[in-house]
């Protein structure tokens, strides 16, 4: 810049050419009314009939007037460049904030060190990440060409630790915290409470770059005159100025429009609160007041607002001409005490230019040594007023000797000096209402340059902050785009890969549930059938010989007690197929746990080891009364199986044989009785003689036939009885399909219990499968959603690069 400044300090300068002139200038007060009426006047005006000399400046001063207006075009054009930028940066800063918030929390990379290459940083980690990620730059950013292109464009690529207006490095104390030991969502808070800090930020550039007002500070030792000089520009006396050190209070005079053209003085206790529209955040004070809370209630406040006419016309208005509006503000003098207060004031960015002035008469003191000592590495180029030069009798040498203190102070300001410092008396500057009386000249010349440094300093200070805090902010922007849309499309990746490969073991387990389920069922089932089978064959067996123990197993007890005998045949009946019964439930028992084994195995071999469900000791547990019940009956005790004649005969036979007194056969018995009654029937009289013995002789017979037969009779009847009650209840097939049934149910509980665990396998599997199916979903938004924000981000970076924010100041300085 210097440089650039010693070349244009050829060029001389000329009051006339300003185009704050008052004869060049539009009487509208809007900015872009004054740009556009600033260049349509330039390009009018006629140049008169020309001596060659006259020519030449015409010319010259044509051309000026031609670059000023383009300059206006170009600052102009600037800022709305960048309101509209600052407009799309906050868009993607809420829509971030949102998404952090709720639907993609943000990863934040961790600081890593840097043992990777910027080449490498860009290489994906997998194919199908990169896949994503490129796929979706490429629908998203067809415009913008291929990766390198954004690579250029910065933040692609840039590593974590660049981190810069989003950065998490959080200093508690002395010591930084550890960000890695914070949960996502602490990160994910902070990193929308950063969000809010720029959007806040952001505001406030836009503001600033939409205000077309300038701040100039006015600071400089005590009594130097800088109440004075302000005075001066004004053209007006609205500060105080004494001998004695009067300024207390920073002073800012600002035009009164801003007041809806009240003149009014604002005693603001605290500044960072103050709103105009807010009577509550400052005390109105009237400016006749002025003085007395300048120099004596200063205490109270931070910082008075004198909204005041301008004394002169819009165009000649320092206040308000339209093109720049200029706020001037009035410091205390420097002091120990003030000195740093000052500084910091100096420093912010809304200060355009600052403004130091030094008493011809004093030179630099301490104090403003080491204020242009620490303001001068902020604001580089510092405008120096050497005031009172009016009581300096050897001006050369009063000249030399302070450029030599400034050529060390500022070095900056020293190689512009022509431009930047000005020797000049304030107090000589008439102040006369409405006269019309001409400022010495190097005081007009003065007013000139500052108004010229001022415009560009309003695009240092104005346009530069936000194109430097945009680029910045963006460029973080890319850093946690990229690194989000790589993580995600590397989970991506990742959880298709998982289900890919975890595709056949869960189709596998699917077949394994069909087969298996199958071959239990199977299994169980041939196992109750053998199970029902032995019981049946087994049980009408047992019924079948259900006799052949009874003289074994109960002894006979005489004809008396042969009732006894009969009960006792009955019960070893019922209790003989009772135990095979039991029996039968006993190798039910022990072919289902067989079987139970077999099915266990056929789990574990293909769920891994678990402990049996079913217990087979279970079965046939309950005591149902499973018995035959007979009851022993009288009839039980004669057997009377042969028909009517073969008991006649039988009769007669026994009663013959008795008579004899040896017993006959059954066929000679027959035909005895046959031919008694033939003999009977031929005979008549003689044979009715015979009728009563023998009828009592048979009788008698058969009295012994039964007496003797009973035993015999009474198990063969009983064993009879016995099976018919079986029959009758259908007790083998009842008992079998009992026993049968128990099986099953214990067969069952082990059944399902590999039902239930394949099947739980299963839903573990698909709960696995559903949970990384939604991992593969969100990643692949999520690395979406970041790769459009980066390409939307790196678009924007693209254009704001592009914004001019470097004035010609020799266009302005020449044309001032
Ligand atoms: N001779 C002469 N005196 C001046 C000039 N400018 C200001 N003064 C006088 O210097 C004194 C101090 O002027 P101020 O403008 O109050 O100075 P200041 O720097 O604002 O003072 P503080 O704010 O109190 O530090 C006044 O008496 C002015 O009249 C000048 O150019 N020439």
């Amino acid at each position: 810049m210097s440089s650039k400044r010693s070349l244009r300090r050829n060029s001389a300068p000329s009051m006339d050419d300003s185009y704050f002139n008052p004869s060049l200038g539009s009487s509208s007060s809007s900015s872009s009314n004054m740009f556009s009426s600033m260049e349509t006047s330039f390009q009018q005006q006629k140049s008169p009939v020309p001596s060659p000399s006259t020519s030449n400046n015409a010319a010259r001063t044509h051309q000026h007037r031609l670059n000023a207006a383009q300059e206006q075009r170009t600052y102009r054009d600037s800022c709305q460049r960048l309101i509209s930028h600052i407009h799309s940066v906050v868009g993607i800063c809420e829509d971030l904030k949102a998404a952090n918030k709720d639907k993609f929390p943000i990863f934040y990379p961790m600081q890593q060190k840097p043992t990777i290459t910027r080449s490498q940083t860009l290489e994906p980690s997998s194919s199908s990440s990169s896949q994503i990620l490129e796929a979706v730059r490429r629908s998203s950013v067809t415009q913008t060409g291929p990766l390198e292109q954004q690579q250029r464009r910065g933040g692609v690529g840039r590593l974590p630790q660049e981190l810069n207006i989003l950065s998490l490095d959080l200093k508690v104390g002395h010591s930084s915290t550890d960000l890695s030991s914070l949960e996502s969502k602490s990160i994910a808070n902070l990193l929308n409470d950063r969000f809010d800090q720029s959007l806040s930020h952001l505001s406030k550039l836009q503001a600033r770059i939409a205000d077309t007002s300038s701040k100039v500070l006015v600071t400089g030792d005590l009594n130097a005159g800088k109440s004075t000089f302000v005075n001066a520009l004004l053209k007006r006396e609205i500060l105080p100025a004494d001998q004695q050190p009067c300024t207390n209070v920073f002073c800012e005079v600002l035009d009164a429009m801003l007041n809806d053209g009240l003149e009014q003085v604002h005693a603001i206790p605290a500044v960072e609160l103050y709103n105009r529209l807010d009577p509550n955040t400052y005390h109105v004070v009237e400016m006749r007041h002025l003085y007395k809370v300048i120099t004596e209630d200063y205490e109270h406040y931070k910082m008075l607002k004198i909204y005041a006419n301008d004394a002169r016309t819009t165009q000649e208005s320092l206040l308000h001409n339209g093109v720049v509006d200029i706020a001037l503000i009035d410091s205390p003098g420097l002091n120990t005490d003030s000195v740093k207060t000052t500084a910091v004031f100096a420093r912010q960015e809304e200060i355009d230019v600052v403004v130091f002035v030094v008493s011809a008469e004093n030179h630099f003191t301490l104090s403003g040594k080491e204020f242009l000592w620490t303001a001068a590495n902020e604001k580089t180029h510092i405008f120096i007023v050497v005031n009172r030069f009016d009581s300096i009798r050897d001006k050369d040498r009063c000249k030399r000797l302070i450029l030599e203190q400034i050529r060390q102070l500022s070095p900056a300001t020293y190689a512009d000096a022509e431009d930047l410092v000005h020797f000049v008396s304030a107090g000589s500057v008439d102040l006369e209402p409405g006269s019309r009386k001409l400022d010495a000249p190097d005081f007009a010349r003065l007013e000139q340059r500052l108004r010229a440094f001022v415009l560009e300093n309003r695009t240092k200070s104005k346009l530069m902050p936000a194109k430097n805090y945009l680029v910045n902010l963006l460029l973080d922007i890319n850093v946690l785009s990229e690194a989000n849309a790589k993580k995600s499309s590397d989970a991506y990746a990742q959880a298709t890969m998982e289900l890919e490969q975890d595709l056949p073991a869960y189709q596998h387990l699917l077949r394994v549930r069909d087969r298996l389920l199958e071959q239990v069922e199977k299994v169980a089932e041939q196992a109750v059938s053998s199970v029902q089978m032995h019981a049946h064959n087994r049980l009408n067996q047992a019924v079948e010989h259900v006799g052949s123990a009874i003289g074994r197993t109960i002894e006979y007890p005489g004809i008396l007690l042969i009732w006894q005998y009969a009960q006792d045949i009955a019960d070893s009946m019922v209790q003989t197929l009772l135990d095979q019964v039991r029996q039968e439930e006993q190798h039910a028992r022990q072919e289902t746990a067989v079987c139970l084994e077999r099915l266990h195995s056929m789990g574990t071999e293909n769920m891994g080891t678990y402990d049996m469900a079913a217990d087979v000791s279970k079965m046939c547990v309950k005591n149902r009364e499973r018995r035959v019940v007979i009851s022993v009956e009288t009839t039980d005790f004669f057997d009377l199986v042969l028909d009517d004649k073969l008991s006649g005969a039988a009769l007669s036979f026994g009663a013959a044989a008795m008579v004899g007194g040896r017993m006959l056969g059954f066929k000679d018995a027959v035909s005895s009785i046959w031919s008694v009654s033939n003999l009977m029937s031929n005979q008549g009289g003689n044979l009715r003689r015979w009728v009563v013995p023998i009828v009592g002789v048979a009788s008698v017979g058969f009295l012994v036939y039964v007496v003797s037969d009973m035993r015999s009779a009474v198990e063969r009847k009983l064993v009879k009885k016995f099976k018919q009650a079986v029959r009758d209840t259908g007790y083998v097939q009842a008992q079998s399909h009992r026993i049968a049934r128990e099986s099953r149910k214990v067969l069952r509980v082990e059944g399902w219990e590999i039902q239930n665990r394949i099947q739980k396998a299963i839903e573990n599997k698909e709960q696995k499968r559903s949970e990384t199916e939604q991992v593969a979903l969100v990643s692949k938004e999520t690395a979406e959603y970041f790769a459009s924000i980066l390409s939307k981000s790196g678009l924007i970076l693209e254009k704001v690069e592009m914004i001019q924010t470097d004035t010609t100041y020799s266009t302005l300085k020449e044309t001032a």
